[in-house]
């Protein structure tokens, strides 16, 4: 045949020991064989450290690596002789920050690379179900696939022209088997979920949702879930996300990032986990600010005692909060995920030379004594910098600010600080953004909270502004809020490839 071999690596994770101590090594087949790749012929080795695939032809050389591979799509048992055909749904990142999606037709591969990457019995399942169901017309189209084209930079509707539309065609999920919600509005995905999802979920239909999307469409999804009734027979819809917004919070602390497929390797294969969430209730005079602070409309409806909002990621005040609402313009959004840091920068540092504001208020956290009885304390200072509440790790791929969060665990936990001089808020920051080392320095206080009551002692409303999940509430004169993580509603699954 004339093509060379390649020389074998010694694999040291691929060695093992037995119940005997005896060293064992695994079958010469589970990480090498002898294949086809796109209908040549080629040697075929699977590095498990470096998580490399590494392919040799005739007279060509390639090399797949798990971050860059979807997923891989094992041949069917068919009883057949001969090798099985199999699929890897490879994405590689151009330079001009495009994606190519390619459908890479194989025979042979290792065992221990189609283990690394196989589709989960899951997606496995949604596939064969809508090749059943006769394109899923009528009643049983249960997924739908969600383009924020307002999100981030604007890139979602190419990113399902290029990658997840022939992705999905490759194995098996064709256009006319699902629905596709293109938004054409800040308003889109909320009616959606209400409109489509809302009441079939209530009907008991499960239903997929693949969301091209931020934080936002997640958020937006929630809620609209949790404001509204659900029936008896409600089944909680199961949410994947493809990471397209600025922040991405949910998807950094969930580890959906952390691959080149922006998330889409999770929808392929990981498995359905509750989304946490918390609720935030606001005293009856506060306003959701919209349109970059122009207009406002109130959080409670008109008879309610008090007004409601839910969310995945995090409730603040004082500098967070201040920051987000500064930077929602679309002026700063040109700057991506910076904008953050330069609202930060004007609000500690006023071009006016004002000093930076000391926000007022007083502040009770909800804890849990030994016994699992709900205990109530205050802080003592009434001046404060900083205070949010967080379910996550990071509100950015490198801001970690709550380092303790696991991916799902439902903590929500407190990061909050006093007024203190700029520079040290400016320092305890950048400690943030690495690795979250802020949380060990002695300004920084960092705790395992259920729920924080905050009633506010600012005169003028600019400061009384309270972000719960990148959404800006402004509490009414001498008004409240009060924040609890979820316990007892669980009204959406979203899928996460993480360890067991
Ligand atoms: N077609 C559209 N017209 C107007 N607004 C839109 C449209 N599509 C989406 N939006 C809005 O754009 C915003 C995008 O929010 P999303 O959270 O998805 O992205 P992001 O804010 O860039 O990211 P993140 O929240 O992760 O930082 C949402 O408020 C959404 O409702």
């Amino acid at each position: 045949m004339g093509f060379a071999l390649p020389t074998l690596r010694q694999h040291s994770t691929m060695v093992t020991m037995d119940s005997s101590m005896r060293m064992s090594v695994p079958p010469k087949e589970d990480y090498h064989n002898e294949g086809t790749v796109r209908g040549k012929i080629a040697s075929l080795t699977y590095d498990t450290v470096e998580r490399s695939l590494s392919i040799q032809g005739d007279s060509w050389h390639e090399t797949i690596l798990d971050r860059n591979v979807i997923a891989v799509i094992d041949g069917r048992e068919d009883g057949k002789p001969g090798p099985k055909n199999q699929q890897i749904l490879l994405l590689s990142k151009l330079p001009d920050s495009h994606y190519k999606f390619e459908g890479v037709q194989v025979t042979s591969l290792p065992q221990s690379f189609i283990d690394a990457n196989v589709v989960s019995p899951r997606f496995a399942q949604m596939v064969s179900y809508r090749s059943i169901s006769k394109g899923g017309g009528g009643s049983v189209s249960s997924l739908y696939v969600v383009i924020s084209i307002g999100s981030g930079t604007g890139e979602a509707q190419e990113f399902f022209d290029n990658v997840v539309k022939p992705a999905f065609t490759a194995s098996g999920i064709h256009p006319f088997s699902y629905y596709v919600h293109t938004t054409d509005s800040n308003k889109s995905i909320a009616r959606f979920i209400s409109a489509v999802i809302l009441p079939r979920a209530n009907e008991g239909v499960s239903q997929t949702v693949l969301l091209l999307s931020g934080d936002g469409g997640v958020i937006d999804t929630v809620n609209v879930l949790l404001s509204s009734t659900r029936s008896r027979q409600y089944v909680k819809p199961v949410i994947g996300l493809v990471t397209m917004g600025t922040g991405n919070a949910l998807a950094n602390s969930t580890g959906l990032n952390s691959d080149l497929t922006r998330g889409l390797r999770h929808f392929y294969r990981g498995r359905a986990r509750p989304l946490p969430t918390l609720t935030a209730i606001f005293s009856p005079d506060s306003e959701i600010l919209l349109d970059e602070g122009r207009t406002a409309e109130p959080v409670a409806p008109p008879t309610a005692d008090a007004g409601e909002m839910y969310g995945a990621v995090v409730c603040s005040w004082a500098l967070h909060a201040s920051l987000v609402a500064d930077s929602d313009t679309a002026e700063y959004r040109k700057f991506g995920s910076q904008r953050f840091q330069m609202a930060a920068k004007e609000l500690l540092s006023p071009s006016d030379g004002s000093a930076p504001h000391v926000y007022k208020g007083q502040i009770i956290l909800f804890k849990l004594d030994e016994n699992g009885h709900e205990i109530r304390q205050a802080l003592n200072a009434q001046e404060h910098g900083y205070i949010l509440a967080t379910l996550v790790s990071n509100l950015e791929e490198k801001l970690a600010i709550s380092p303790h969060s696991k991916p799902l665990d439902g903590q929500l936990r407190l990061v909050h600080f006093g007024a203190i001089p700029s520079e040290e808020v400016m320092k305890i920051l950048g400690l943030a953004f690495q690795g979250g080392a802020h949380v060990d320095d002695e300004a920084v206080g960092y705790e395992n909270i259920e729920g924080i009551r905050i009633d506010f002692d600012e005169p003028d409303g600019r400061w009384r502004r309270v972000c719960v999940d990148g959404k800006i509430v402004r509490v009414g004169q001498s008004g409240w809020v009060e924040v609890r993580k979820n316990t007892s509603v669980d009204v959406l699954d979203i899928v996460a490839d993480l360890e067991p």
